[in-house]
């Protein structure tokens, strides 16, 4: 299994925004660092997402960069991407694997040290956790886990923990010191109004 970048930018595909300008610039600066995970909106079609990805995959590429897909493991198979990223409205992690094949990436949505055993003995190779902290990016969220729920998790598995869910480059550090392996973005970058330099900040707080 390849080595997984430590700063993960998922793509924002709400209204008004424009997912691959900020990719480009995310990329010229993380390169082989940043794993992309194509995520689009629940009513976005399948072709909407296949053609998203597609183009990921390709930018991705130029880099060394990884590219993942959320949910739509078949819109993962079909464009080449590493591997795809499940939660508990998705197919059942050990369903995932299968799909994906034993050499894929594929992430995991835990919040709690329960459900995180259960996803890597399923076959996760990474978790992602959270929310961390409080976001405007996905309604519906639990109460923020904070950095304790992060050690909890990392405290409790073997695999890389990547936290999730308001996380800015301020907060990295604490995320960092509770056991995570790196982090997942949507607004840090995608609302940043300049996204190459919100990388490098996120890279510098990950000590990338
Ligand atoms: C790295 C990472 N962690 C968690 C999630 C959330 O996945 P899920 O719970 O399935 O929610 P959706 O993203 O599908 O709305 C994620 N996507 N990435
Ligand atoms: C998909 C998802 N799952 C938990 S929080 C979240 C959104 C993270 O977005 P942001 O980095 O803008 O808080
Ligand atoms: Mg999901």
């Amino acid at each position: 299994m390849p080595s997984l970048g430590r700063l993960h930018l998922i793509t924002d595909t709400r209204p008004g925004r424009d997912p691959l300008t900020v990719l480009r610039a995310a990329l010229a600066v993380a390169r082989a660092e940043l794993v992309v995970q194509v995520r689009v909106t629940d009513d976005a079609t399948d072709r909407e997402a296949y053609d998203l990805a597609r183009r990921v995959v390709a930018l991705c590429a130029r880099y060394d960069a990884t590219c993942l897909v959320n949910d739509r493991l078949h819109v993962a198979l079909a464009v080449g991407a590493a591997g795809g990223h499940v939660g508990a409205d998705d197919l059942p992690v050990g369903a995932a694997r299968r799909v994906l094949g034993a050499t894929a990436v594929l992430g995991a949505t835990a919040r709690d040290p329960g459900t995180a055993v259960e996803a890597v003995a399923a076959g996760a190779s990474y978790l992602g956790v959270g929310p961390c902290h409080a976001t405007s990016t996905k309604t519906g969220l639990p109460a923020p886990i904070g950095p304790a729920g992060v050690r909890a998790v990392a405290d409790a598995v073997d695999v890389p923990v990547v936290a999730i869910g308001g996380v800015t480059a301020a907060k990295v550090p604490a995320l960092v010191a509770a056991g995570a392996y790196g982090v997942a973005v949507v607004g840090a970058v995608s609302g940043a109004a300049d996204p190459a330099r919100a990388t490098a900040e996120l890279l510098g707080a990950l000590g990338c």
